[in-house]
Formats: C-alpha cells, sequence, structure tokens
C-alpha cells in the first residue's frame, strides 16, 4: 500500500499536534530529535564531502536542539566544526536543554560568525515555531550568509520561512538543501517559501503513520492519489454523450481564440463532445479554425434559454475572451439553474467585480457546481477582504474563498492551490515555468470541464486538471505554446 506521507502536509500547529500525541503514545519525544539530527548530520555529510567545516546556527527552540544534535554527530564523524547560538544556550529548556548537555563543546554567539570559504552551514535557528518576524541583528546574519558562497543545509525549513504561509518573516535562508521530518509542510510548498527551500528530503523519524493522519488530512500535495479514484472509466466503446458534452462561450468576433482553446483542450480532455457558443458574428472565425468542435449559434439570452432545454448539457466553460460583463452575468444565473455545472474563468470573473455575492447566491445550494480559476488579480476582485489579509497563507485564502462561494477555488500561479468548499486544499507542484503563457489558463479551463463533463466531483475535476496541467506542460516542453500544450494532454492519461 502507497504512503501518505509523500502527500500529506501538515501546519506547524499540526505538527505540535502530532508531537504531543506522539509523546502521549509513549514514543520518546527526545529520540525523535536525536533521530532528526542524526538525519541531518548524515545528510550533510553526504552532500558536502569537500566541506573544510561545518557551521551549526543554533537556535532558541527545537530547532535549536536539533542542531546541537547535529554538531555532536559531525564532530563525532571526524569533521571539524563550529556552533554559534542565538542567546543563551543556558537557557534552552526541555529536549532541547538536553541535546546542549549532550554536546559538551564550545558555543559562540550568532553575531561572532562570519562565513569563510570551505564552510557548510547547518542551520538549526528557527524551524516550526517561528512566530514572528525576526529581530534585526539577526536577518544581518542571514543576509550576510545568503551573499556569501556558502551553502546552507536547513533543518526543517529555512530559518525565516513561515511553516504555515511560505512568507519570508523578515529575511530567510536560500537553502541549498532542507531536511524535514515526516512530512512536508505548507511553507515548502507555497511561494515564496518552495524557492528558498533547495532540495527537500523527508525523513522519517519514526511517527507512526495513523497519528500524522489523525492531525491532517484535509490539505495536502496534488497528486493522483488525491482523485485518481474518481477518475472517469475509459470503456473505449463508450457513447460519446456517456462522456459528457460540455458547451464553451465564444468570445466576440474580435476575441475568438480563447474560447477555441478552451473547446480543443476540452475536447483532448475527453469529453466526447464539445460545442462553442457562438455569437454569429464571430461563427465565420470560429469556423475556419474549428473540425471536431461543433459550433452554434448563440446571440442571447433566448438561445441559451432554447439551448438549456437540452437537459445533456450539463457542463459550462464561460469567461476566456468574453468581453462582455453584463452578458456573462446572465449567462451565469440561466446556467445556475437546474443541476448545471460552471466553470468561470477570467472575464467571466471579473463581471461579478461589482456584486460578487450575486454569483455565490446563484450557486448557494447543494454540491459545488461552480468551479472559479482565478490568478491573483481576479481573486482580488471575487475576494479583495482574503487578498489583503496578509496573515492568510494561499492555502488558507482558498479554502475561505471556496466555503464563501460554495465553489471550488482553483487559485492559479506557480503554486496552484485547489480548494473545496469543505476546507479540503491540494497544493500543486507539478507546473514548469514555462506553463506560464498566453492561452495556458483557457486551456486549464477547458479542461476542467472535460472532467465535470465526464462526471467527476467538482473539487477532483478541478486538481486532476491542474495536475494534467502541469504534466503536459512538462511534456510539451520549454516553449510551448497553447496549442503544444493541447496536444500533449493525451500523452500524461496512462500516468494519471
Ligand atoms: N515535530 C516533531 O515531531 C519534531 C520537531 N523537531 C524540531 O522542533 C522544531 C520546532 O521546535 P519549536 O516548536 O521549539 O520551534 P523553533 O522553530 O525551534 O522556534 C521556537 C523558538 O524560537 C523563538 N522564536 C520564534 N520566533 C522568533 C523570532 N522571530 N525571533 C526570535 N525568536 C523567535 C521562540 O520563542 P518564543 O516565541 O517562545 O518567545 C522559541 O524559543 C522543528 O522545526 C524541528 O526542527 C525535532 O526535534 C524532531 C521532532
Ligand atoms: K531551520
Amino acid at each position: 500500500m502507497q504512503s501518505h506521507k509523500e502527500t500529506l502536509l501538515l501546519t506547524p500547529e499540526n505538527m505540535g499536534q502530532v508531537d504531543r500525541a506522539a509523546a502521549a503514545s509513549g514514543l520518546s519525544s527526545y529520540g525523535l530529535m536525536e533521530r532528526a539530527g542524526q538525519a541531518v548530520a548524515a545528510c550533510a555529510l553526504r552532500r558536502f564531502p569537500g566541506a573544510l567545516r561545518f557551521v551549526i546556527l543554533c537556535g532558541p527552540g527545537n530547532n535549536g536542539g536539533d542542531g546541537y544534535v547535529v554538531a555532536r554527530a559531525l564532530r563525532a564523524a571526524g569533521t571539524e566544526i563550529a556552533v554559534h547560538a542565538l542567546g543563551e544556550p543556558a537557557a534552552l529548556r526541555g529536549d532541547a536543554a538536553t541535546a546542549f548537555a549532550q554536546f559538551t563543546g564550545s558555543v559562540a554567539p550568532l553575531a561572532d560568525y562570519h562565513p569563510r570559504s570551505g564552510d557548510v552551514v547547518v542551520d538549526a535557528l528557527f524551524g516550526a515555531g517561528l512566530g514572528r518576524n525576526l529581530a534585526a541583528d539577526v536577518i544581518a546574519t542571514i543576509e550576510a550568509i545568503n551573499e556569501s558562497a556558502v551553502p546552507v543545509l536547513a533543518v526543517d525549513l529555512p530559518s525565516g520561512i513561515d511553516g504555515r504561509t511560505g512568507a519570508v518573516r523578515g529575511a530567510a535562508f536560500q537553502a541549498a538543501a532542507t531536511v524535514t521530518f515526516m512530512c512536508r509542510k505548507p511553507g515548502h510548498l507555497l511561494l515564496p517559501g518552495r524557492m528558498m527551500t533547495g532540495d527537500l528530503e523527508i525523513f522519517d523519524i519514526g511517527i507512526p503513520e495513523r497519528i500524522l493522519l489523525a492531525q491532517g488530512g484535509k490539505i495536502g500535495v496534488n497528486a493522483p492519489a488525491a482523485w485518481r479514484h474518481v477518475l472517469p472509466v475509459k470503456t473505449g466503446a463508450g457513447h460519446k454523450y456517456v462522456r459528457g458534452h460540455l458547451a464553451v462561450f465564444s468570445g466576440p468576433a474580435t476575441a475568438t481564440g480563447a474560447g477555441r482553446l478552451s473547446a480543443m483542450a476540452g475536447l483532448r480532455a475527453g469529453a466526447g463532445l464539445v460545442t462553442l457558443l457562438s455569437p454569429t458574428a464571430a461563427l465565420s472565425a470560429n469556423a475556419a479554425h474549428l473540425t471536431a468542435v461543433m459550433l452554434k449559434v448563440v446571440n442571447g439570452d433566448g438561445d441559451l434559454s432554447a439551448l438549456l432545454e437540452d437537459v445533456r448539457l450539463k457542463t459550462f466553460v464561460l469567461g476566456p475572451g468574453f468581453g462582455d460583463g453584463e452578458r456573462a452575468r446572465r449567462y451565469a444565473d440561466l446556467i445556475a439553474s437546474g443541476e448545471r455545472r460552471l466553470v468561470l474563468d477570467a472575464d467571466g470573473i471579473t463581471a461579478f467585480r461589482d456584486d460578487p455575492q450575486m454569483l455565490f447566491d446563484l450557486f448557494a445550494e447543494g454540491e459545488p457546481r461552480l468551479v472559479l480559476t482565478p490568478h491573483d488579480g481576479e481573486f482580488a476582485r471575487l475576494f479583495p477582504d482574503l487578498a489583503e489579509d496578509s496573515t492568510l497563507s494561499k492555502i488558507e485564502r482558498g479554502q475561505k474563498a471556496a466555503a464563501r462561494s460554495n465553489g471550488v477555488v482553483i487559485l492559479k500561479g506557480a503554486d496552484t492551490v485547489i480548494a473545496a468548499p469543505d476546507g479540503r486544499a491540494l497544493v500543486n507542484e507539478n507546473a514548469p515555468p514555462w506553463l506560464a503563457t498566453a492561452g495556458s489558463g483557457d486551456v486549464l479551463a477547458g479542461l476542467v470541464g472535460a472532467h465535470l463533463a465526464q462526471g467527476m466531483p467538482a473539487f477532483e475535476a478541478a486538481a486532476s486538471a491542474v495536475w494534467r496541467h502541469g504534466e503536459a506542460g512538462r511534456t510539451a516542453g520549454e516553449g510551448l505554446t497553447a496549442e503544444t500544450l493541447i496536444d500533449a494532454l493525451g500523452g500524461v492519461d496512462h500516468i494519471m
């Protein structure tokens, strides 16, 4: 059976609960610290065989405690070490005090450390317990080390990174590598924390998985294990209507490309039928570029209402290149009736900027049927208070937005978060940097629509679409265009 640890995310708060539960179940907490420190020391020796000296920077809490174990282990391995502490080591408590007592070497103040060629820094200043911004002298030390060529191996998290949010609290080490324990923390995946973490190693210090799972479970890394069980069964012989019918709204004659990209992505992603709903004026532009995607004229509410008499038409994408906010609001209103599902993207999101509640009211009832795909700017239009609240992590912003809208929110970026109204949230990590290209969002909207049309629940449809988008981006490679991205979609099916 596959372990959940690779995809589990635990906040520092969860990790504290894990600690307490582990102690309550009889595990020695100092034993955990000893294994953590030994693992970091082993990593240091393996990664930096040419180090002339290991400099261990120890903080005032248990992260510092890990550091004293590292120092003892590296000295026992015969390497040259120096230890610099923030604060008085005599003030250490609990396991950290035990680790310090076992170290028995000399300790200099943090401010006395000046990077020198051949050093490798082991950063054990702060981990899960960083609760506020760093003081000016610590910031100065971190910045001096970052500016030097001295590599940094971080214990648990690069000091200065907030483990809950990934934010930099004043300054943070740019680590070459980080060793964390049991599972990843949001700060390893969310930006800018992800950029500061370097290569991440996850070391099992022996906390039973049942304890981890009992404290976590709502948030995780976006991977097939989270949604594979609801992927549409590929029958091969399946009737095209079984694989669902997706309808995508085209923009006006001057902006037809975005809608077509969504429609073509939807078809490539397995929707049985895809229809582009186009105003008459845009018909010839659309017809000139489409073959397998069907075209239907929709000029206004009357046409759409007539179309909605077909009960098989359950899934819509509205927004890419759409332009007309007033019309988008009316179309969303019509679609919301019945059990229909809507992917609202781009201009479709912006259409509700003056009255987001109007949108939320449309989809307030029942299972989520609305998927919102905002980037940060669009998110701020619907959820200005959440966007402004710098105490929230991107995961928390997504969770709150999903709860408020009773929709699934795909908050896009290099660290895309997918969140559901019930509090589930996944952080995506497979998107290559070159995926941020023109039309990429249109392709994603079509992908989500295709997964919805094939009957997946909204959260899983959204998460699997984001993952598949990332994999296709990797397959298409650097220099991809929206077209090559669509072509690459089919190629990733076998690994889902
Ligand atoms: N989870 C596990 O199973 C295991 C976890 N282990 C390890 O424990 C680590 C977590 O330890 P931790 O909770 O003691 O927190 P840590 O990061 O050392 O910092 C707390 C100290 O820093 C202080 N402080 C905070 N912010 C500050 C600031 N801006 N500027 C200055 N001071 C600041 C804070 O002071 P206070 O806020 O209380 O005044 C307190 O003294 C975890 O990352 C991992 O390495 C392993 O041993 C194996 C088992
Ligand atoms: K650290």
